[in-house]
């Protein structure tokens, strides 16, 4: 069995983060600012975010894990067919909260109320990917993200979110 990474302190707590990216067909029907929306709404705190033409390369790395599975070939082309809004957000349990916002992987099995539960129809065609777990997000973060392109700033709200 594999070795565990320890998470650093400084991605534990109202530090943690998560990579979260609006697929292609997200991009294509406009769901962006809703996407983002929510997130803000909530609470978290933006730390990354750009809009980018993903390399199949960066793709196959980013879901290595299921690389044996008949769908791998087809999910690689869909997310390489336009861009990706890729972004970084922090806050207390933010990788597990933002599973909760996204909904289940198929948008069938998803509540209404979650993203995949009022944008989408089809697991192929799902809207939005988040970070499973932390270490996955540590990965997920330093596959799509530069150190330089991930912001530190203080949050004039936190005192009003955080006890
Ligand atoms: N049975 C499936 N058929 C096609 N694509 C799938 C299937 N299961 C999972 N996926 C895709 O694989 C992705 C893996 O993680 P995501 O959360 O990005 O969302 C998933 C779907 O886009």
């Amino acid at each position: 069995q594999q070795a565990k990474t320890p998470t650093p302190a400084c991605w534990t707590g109202v530090n943690e983060r998560t990579f979260v990216a609006v697929k292609p067909d997200g991009v294509q029907r406009r769901l962006v600012g809703e996407i983002m929306r929510r997130f803000e709404k909530k609470g978290f705190k933006l730390v990354g975010l750009k809009l980018v033409q993903a390399s199949e390369e960066l793709l196959r790395e980013h879901y290595w894990d299921l690389r044996s599975r008949p769908f791998f070939g087809g999910l690689v082309t869909y997310m390489s067919s336009g861009p990706v809004v890729a972004m970084v957000w922090q806050g207390l349990d933010v990788v597990k909260t933002a599973r909760k916002m996204l909904g289940e992987t198929n948008p069938a099995d998803s509540l209404p109320g979650t993203i995949r539960g009022d944008f989408c129809v089809e697991v192929c065609r799902n809207v939005i990917h988040g970070s499973d777990s932390v270490e996955s997000a540590q990965k997920e973060i330093s596959l799509w993200f530069r150190q330089s392109e991930l912001n530190r700033w203080e949050s004039s709200s936190s005192r009003w979110l955080y006890n």
